[in-house]
């Protein structure tokens, strides 16, 4: 096990490039088993999500090329099989679920375990569950795992009781092969329900609405493979927005779609970051003071809940106080205590963060509880002064493409080091 040690204070400059996005790619992945013949899906993110997920296909009998300098996967679903999952690999990530809906649509059965993925208070997926019963499956959890099964799958109307990302995904991919029409309502509008769409439509899928709050499948009998290409990571490319703002001089972040990303670019440029906008890039200028703002997170085109954590950090930086509201997660505040532990002033009542601005950090040894988490302490790391020494990197790295490259790239100052036994005793403990 490692930790990255981070010695702050540098200031960035340069360009970055935005790898594909990860919230896409985990589901693309799975809806691929859909397919009769191979499926390639390329601007593939390096990342331990996608590795895990290229496993799980491969255990089902999918041959499964996965080329991570290419940034591309080969997946030829022709000898997959219904296999059970209910331990194992499914449990490390969240996406996991995927293989439910993709399953289901493919073989009218699954065994998938609980999903894992960041603990960020409850993640039900009852939402999943329903869609999946209104469409023909008989839904049992046994001993914490999933077991689905149809005699045919049949479209059908499902109101979604909570707009859920996850949700919305997973009955497009039971619903796709279903006999007649299913519509989606109260659907999820995130981009990364438009790219599965778009992989769907191009394996022969008939979707309407996708990115809207209604989605119309007419199912077909059979779905052909494809070529794919992931659209660029809009939580990457807030992360380094972000960090940019923190402590960039002037940073370029390339190949994204900056409209992805509007709700940041308004509460940047509400704290004074200059903020330009072109086709494919988003530079930030930083110019020093910046003033406190509040933000609350919403299902998309609001504030996106996967950036809160490390626009805290960002917060931290800002004069005056700024409340940060997750309205998605009760309980996605797990780095505050660490933010803390670096000097911030930070207090957490009810669903809301409080920051009183600006704090210096100083460096301390923190630990990521989760993905974003590890994002908002590696913003943290960089602006302290000193050194900070980050573990819990198996959370950053289920999210983050060549973390360390694309920031020593801008100038920062950064490397891994192995544990020490003491620091794996309490990782144990
Ligand atoms: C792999 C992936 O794409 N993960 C993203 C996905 O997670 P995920 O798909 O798990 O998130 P959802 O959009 O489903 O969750 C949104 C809210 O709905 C609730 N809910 C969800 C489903 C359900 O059946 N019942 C229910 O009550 C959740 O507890 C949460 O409060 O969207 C989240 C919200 O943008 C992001 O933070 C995650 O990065
Ligand atoms: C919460 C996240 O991921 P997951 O849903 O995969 O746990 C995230 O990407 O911030």
């Amino acid at each position: 096990m490692e930790k990255l040690m981070i010695e702050g204070g540098h200031p960035l400059e340069g360009t970055v490039q935005i790898s594909g996005a990860k919230n896409s790619a985990v589901a693309l992945i799975p809806a691929a088993i859909l397919a009769d013949t191979p499926v390639t899906i390329d601007n593939l993110p390096g990342i331990s999500d996608v590795q895990l997920l290229g496993d799980l296909l491969r255990e089902i009998g999918g041959e499964v090329e996965l080329s991570l300098a290419d940034q591309e996967i080969k997946i030829d679903p022709s000898n997959m099989i219904a296999m059970p999952l209910p331990n194992g690999k499914v449990k490390k990530l969240r996406a996991s679920y995927y293989l439910m809906g993709a399953m289901l649509g493919k073989f009218n059965k699954a065994v998938i375990g609980l999903p894992g993925g960041c603990n960020l208070g409850p993640r039900p997926i009852d939402q999943h569950i329903k869609g999946f019963e209104a469409l023909g499956a008989r839904v049992t959890n046994e001993q914490g795992a999933i077991y689905l099964r149809a005699e045919e799958l049949r479209g059908a109307r499902i109101y979604l009781d909570v707009v859920s990302v996850g949700a919305t995904i997973n009955i497009m991919l039971a619903a796709v092969r279903a006999k007649g029409q299913t519509i989606i309502e109260n659907a999820a509008k995130e981009p990364e329900i438009i790219d599965v769409a778009t992989l769907l439509t191009s394996m022969g899928a008939k979707i309407k609405g996708a990115g809207t709050n209604v989605i119309r499948i007419d199912g077909v009998d059979s779905l052909k493979g494809c070529r794919h290409s992931i659209i660029p990571d809009r939580i990457e490319a807030g992360t380094y927005m972000i960090l940019a703002a923190a402590i960039g001089q002037k940073v370029i972040i390339d190949n994204i779609i900056p409209y992805h990303v509007d709700s940041l670019i308004a509460k940047l440029r509400e704290m004074g970051v200059s903020v330009e906008t072109n086709d494919d890039q988003v530079l930030i200028h930083n110019t020093g003071e910046k003033k406190g703002v509040d933000i609350k997170t919403l299902v998309y085109p609001g504030f996106p809940t996967d950036l809160q954590q490390p626009f805290t950090t960002l917060l931290t930086q800002a004069s005056g106080t700024s409340i940060v509201t997750d309205t998605i997660y009760n309980a996605r505040f797990k780095h505050i205590d660490e933010l803390r532990r670096m000097g911030a002033n930070v207090k957490v009542e009810g669903r809301s963060a409080i920051i009183n601005g600006k704090t210096p950090l100083q460096g301390a040894k923190v630990r990521a509880s989760d993905l974003r988490a590890g994002a908002a302490l590696v913003v943290a790391g960089l602006t302290a002064e000193g050194v900070t020494e980050l573990s819990g990197l198996e959370h950053v790295d289920r999210g983050y493409e060549n973390l360390e490259k694309k920031l020593l790239g801008l100038g920062a100052k950064l490397w891994r080091e192995k544990l020490t036994e003491d620091e794996m005793d309490q990782v144990k403990s």
